[in-house]
């Protein structure tokens, strides 16, 4: 009777009114597979389905011990339990919104990063992020989604004068290239306010389209790539385009800043059995900073932004890698400025690539479902 006096019930519609609104888009691109993919002899296992439902399904073949299956016992007497069988698999996911092999790069900038452009423009933090399995269309994603916003900026849409800058770098273990600085390297430190600052980054002031792109055509010459077996060109880093926004008349307060990030991709253990000791070292780096992404992404969905003050207590793990120090803003609950994130998951259809895709298909759906 006291804790009810004390703490009443609340009233379905009150609480439905404070239910926390999740400021992460969840988009899936499921990309083509290529010639060359299909002529040695690889197949869709990849399905969106037609109903616009947004589930995908996923068939694998799989080979497991017989003595999994109901044959055992018949066969034991035999000793044939060692042998494998393959076994046909399928789920299904609901891995946000879903776009085919044949929806183009526009379709995405329109239905999932277009609204990060005002977001942005009014002051406020928006990040994009490609993530999968290397190979899976990541950095193809997020060049042609980068051609989008730099148009979107100067079509003149977009109410009000502001100033733009650019800033392009890439992340590789624990250290930062600037890729309009011919790599030169910078230090990622935190100010007393607790900001991050990119010491020694290159800003160029932007004027135009053809600009931007201009300097992003030349930064992306700049990064570190390497062959993976799953992609001959691979990056071997988290490439990151940061554009500032700020408003003259409001200088030098802070403007708004669009992220655009290129994660590196994972590999799964049996695709680095060739690599050497500083490929292996660098995997794990990529993977590390990936695992902790995912944990602060996790961690950051739980927490309704219109409440971050008493949220301080929710544990984010953004100072493990240099990757989320950079984007503490996004991950750090005492962090007063809004942000709004969109991450696309990249999958590879091919058959041969099911357990990567499966993994990236789950954590869009979590993603999803926080
Ligand atoms: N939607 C798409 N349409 C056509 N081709 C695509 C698409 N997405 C990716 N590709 C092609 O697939 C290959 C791998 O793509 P990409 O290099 O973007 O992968 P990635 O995920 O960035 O790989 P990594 O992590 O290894 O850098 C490239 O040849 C790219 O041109």
């Amino acid at each position: 009777m006291l804790v009810q006096r004390f703490k009443p019930p609340r009233q379905k519609t009150e609480s439905n009114s404070e239910a926390p609104t999740s400021n992460i888009t969840v988009a899936t691109r499921i990309r083509p597979i290529s010639n060359g993919e299909s002529l040695s002899g690889q197949v869709v296992a990849v399905f969106p389905r037609a109903d616009s439902s947004g589930v995908v399904d996923l068939h694998e073949l799989r080979r497991v011990a017989l003595f999994e299956s109901d044959f055992y016992v018949a066969l034991r007497k035999q000793h044939l339990f060692r042998e494998l069988t393959t076994i046909h698999q399928s789920s299904s996911f609901q891995p946000g919104r879903v776009f085919s092999a044949d929806d183009r790069t526009e379709k995405i900038y329109e239905d999932v990063v277009h609204s990060l452009i005002p977001w942005a423009w009014d002051g406020n933090v928006g990040t994009l992020f490609a993530y999968g399995q290397t190979g899976s269309g990541k950095t193809f994603t997020i060049r042609g989604l980068e051609h989008l916003v730099a148009k979107s900026l100067f079509d003149g849409t977009l109410e009000g004068e502001r100033n733009i800058y650019l800033a392009m770098f890439e992340l590789a273990g624990n250290s930062a290239y600037d890729l309009l600085n011919s790599r030169a390297s910078f230090s990622i430190l935190e100010d007393h306010l607790g900001t991050t600052q990119l010491v020694g980054i290159q800003e160029y002031s932007i004027r135009s389209t053809a600009e931007l792109l201009a300097l992003s055509q030349k930064a992306n010459e700049l990064r570190q790539s390497a062959p993976t077996i799953k992609n001959d060109g691979s990056s071997r880093s988290h490439a990151i385009c940061r554009i500032r926004i700020e408003e003259p008349s409001h200088e030098p307060a802070e403007g708004g800043i669009l992220y655009l990030v290129d994660l590196a991709g994972s590999e799964a253990a049996r695709d680095i059995f060739s690599h050497s000791t500083e490929r292996l070292k660098e995997t794990r780096e990529i993977n590390m900073s990936l695992s902790v992404l995912k944990d602060c992404i996790r961690g950051m969905a739980r927490i309704d932004m219109e409440k971050r003050k008493f949220s301080k207590k929710a544990y984010i793990p953004f100072r493990q890698s240099t990757l989320t120090r950079v984007l503490k803003h996004l991950f750090d609950p005492s962090e007063s400025r809004k942000c709004r994130t969109t991450v696309v998951a990249c999958i590879n259809p091919s058959f041969l690539d099911t357990g990567a895709s499966k993994n990236t298909l789950r954590y869009a759906e979590m993603l999803c479902k926080s």
